[in-house]
């Protein structure tokens, strides 16, 4: 659809409610636009040569085209503040056309994931994969690849690198979350010199710091990180507000810390707060939403609507640097979300710069991408980025499978005591015991795990136990393991392990189910065993199959392939395998399985 030039503008959306997020209130207004920017916000009859006597066909000799949106709700289009878009399970663009329906126009992506696998390429991939898509994708550097000294990534970005992807990476607005808090604390000087990088461009910094507080909390702070997703209570959240940090509060799929956080919600710090996923999975997605969920969510306890916008617009925008975002007002970009209610936030209509790029719940018009990445400079040959052009580990090439045979599950005397893993149900944290390695056994739920290095570095395999996931049968693996994402595996025995593994290396990566040498359910990831290249639909049906498939194998977990890759993870408590062995988290280090 083009909107024609008329002298009052391109396009006057009608007879709406604006939620105006600087004054907090919702007004009975007319939005003009002209060359994808708002020019005007009136209130009905003072929309210049349009008042309560003119017709439509009047007022449109004044504008290009006239949307009566019958009283509809206006937002500024969604931010989300932080969000990892690999563990979505699909590309940009094929998030983008997931979540632009529901609202979305503009996201904050930390893209560490494809960087732990693929390095500065990586990064430069998901920068050409990002470019030109009718949703704005703000890069913040990956400042942990790896995440610890204490596992074995596909790459390293070090100081000079993330400096280099600064001036490189088109749409870089800042250094990604610092999860190295140990590393931070002790003055390790070529984090300090990445946080640096980005404080000598007036770039924010991103934090991660669970659990910290007090003097470590203000030394990270200190430090020049300034904010945090990680808050899970409200003290923890208020210490870090009242040191000046902003407050992420995290409501995604792998994490739900809303509840928690509402009763920070409040009038004297809201400018410091804003909302973010995190982690967003397909399903959730499709049928719960993205930022509009944690809308409705909001205000189902009790938030005020316009509030509840405002942290999903303006707070975001002005603290990212965002300019011309965040707002329904003159001068800001015409992207704008038109909801049926502020209650349910069912997005009817979504504009980006002036045009209609989503109407109920469906993508209308896909951007030129050519054009515009010709336009912002970005090779269009690039940025119409077809998975084939990656480099060649994309596809069959992902997993470099070292020798597995007898290396998943060392077996331990009868009497011997052994460290165990234990899954927290729905939580990316977990705790740990001790049991009897008599004990070990689908019987007892204590199953063998291992995490392979499959980036064709070390060849290393980390052993251990989990309890919590209880399979009775076959065994269940993932190149999905954060942050790494080496191959990660959890059977009954040595032999379902090894075929799982086997199954996933000719897959190119992904996650697979498989029982009695049989396949119950696979799920490529061929863009860097991340990421699939088919449409959210497909994967979120994908994803049912192999999470119906897991069950039957006896797991009781709602999403156990998430929580399968965050077993790897060792920046979040308590214990956690990577492919060095096992760490303790809260102690930084490695320890070993036998007691
Ligand atoms: N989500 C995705 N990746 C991560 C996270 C998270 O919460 N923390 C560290 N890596
Ligand atoms: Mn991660």
């Amino acid at each position: 659809m083009t909107a024609n030039k008329k002298q009052n503008g391109d396009i006057l959306l009608r007879g709406g409610k604006v939620v105006n997020v600087f004054t907090l209130e919702v007004e009975e207004a007319d939005v003009a636009i002209a060359g994808g920017m708002i020019t005007g916000v009136y209130r009905r009859g003072e929309t210049p040569a349009v008042d309560a006597a003119t017709t439509d066909s009047t007022a449109a000799l004044n504008y290009g085209e006239i949307i009566d949106l019958q009283g509809a709700f206006v937002t500024p289009g969604l931010i989300d503040a932080h969000i990892h878009i690999e563990s979505t399970l699909l590309t940009p663009p094929a998030f983008a056309d997931a979540v632009i329906p529901h609202g979305t126009t503009a996201v904050i992506a930390d893209p560490h994931e494809i960087a732990n696998v693929l390095g500065f390429d990586g990064v430069k991939a998901f920068a050409r994969m990002a470019a030109g898509l009718p949703m704005d994708v703000y890069m913040m550097i990956p400042s942990c690849v790896p995440a610890t000294p204490l596992e074995t990534s596909g790459a390293v970005l070090d100081a000079e690198a993330v400096s280099r992807l600064f001036d490189v990476a088109p749409g870089a607005i800042g250094l990604a979350e610092v999860m190295n808090v140990p590393g931070v604390l002790a003055g390790d000087a070529d984090l300090l010199q990445k946080i640096a990088a980005a404080r000598l461009r007036g770039l924010p910094v991103d934090g991660h710091a669970p659990g910290l507080s007090e003097d470590a909390l203000q030394a990270y702070i200190a430090a020049g990180i300034s904010s945090d997703h990680e808050s899970v209570t409200s003290e923890e959240a208020w210490d870090k507000l009242r040191r000046g940090m902003r407050l992420l509060i995290r409501e995604g799929s792998a994490a739900q810390n809303l509840a928690g956080l509402i009763s920070c919600i409040v009038p004297s710090v809201s400018e410091n707060i804003s909302f973010c996923s995190d982690d967003r999975h397909p399903e959730d997605l499709l049928h719960d939403g993205h930022m509009n969920a944690i809308l409705r969510k909001a205000v189902s306890l009790g938030v005020a609507p316009a509030l509840a916008v405002k942290l999903a617009t303006l707070t975001t925008a002005r603290h990212y640097r965002l300019s011309g975002l965040g707002a329904v007002a003159p001068g800001y970009r015409a992207d704008l979300a038109v909801f049926s209610d502020l209650a349910e936030f069912r997005a009817q209509a979504v504009f980006k710069a002036g045009r209609l790029v989503a109407s109920d719940g469906e993508i209308r018009d896909r951007l030129d991408r050519a054009s515009i990445c010709a336009q912002t400079g970005a090779d269009s040959a690039e940025a119409t980025v077809e998975v084939d052009k990656y480099p060649p580990r994309f596809g069959e090439g992902s997993v470099h499978l070292p020798d597995i045979t007898g290396r998943l599950a060392p077996a331990y005397e009868p009497n011997a005591k052994v460290r165990v893993i234990v899954i927290q149900p729905g939580q990316i944290v977990t705790g740990q015991e001790i049991v009897s390695a008599a004990d070990i056994g689908p019987e007892k739920d204590i199953l063998p795990l291992a995490v392979i290095e499959r980036h064709g570095k070390r060849g290393s395999i980390g052993c251990g136990f989990v309890r919590g996931f209880g399979l009775k049968k076959g065994a269940v693996a993932s190149t999905v393991g954060h942050d790494s994402h080496n191959l990660i595996v959890v059977g009954v025995n040595e032999a379902e392990m090894e075929f799982a593994c086997r199954t996933i290396a000719q897959m190119g990566g992904g996650m697979v189910a498989v029982a009695g040498g049989e396949v119950k359910a696979a799920l490529p990831l061929p863009v860097a065993g991340l990421m699939s290249d088919e449409d959210a639909a497909t994967i979120a049906r994908r994803l049912r199959a192999l999470h119906r498939a897991v069950s039957d194998l006896g797991c009781p977990l709602a999403a156990p392939m998430m929580t399968l890759s965050f077993l790897a993870l060792p920046v979040i408590p308590e214990l956690k395998l990577t492919d060095l062995g096992l760490v303790d988290v809260n102690r930084f280090s490695l320890v070993p399985v036998l007691c």
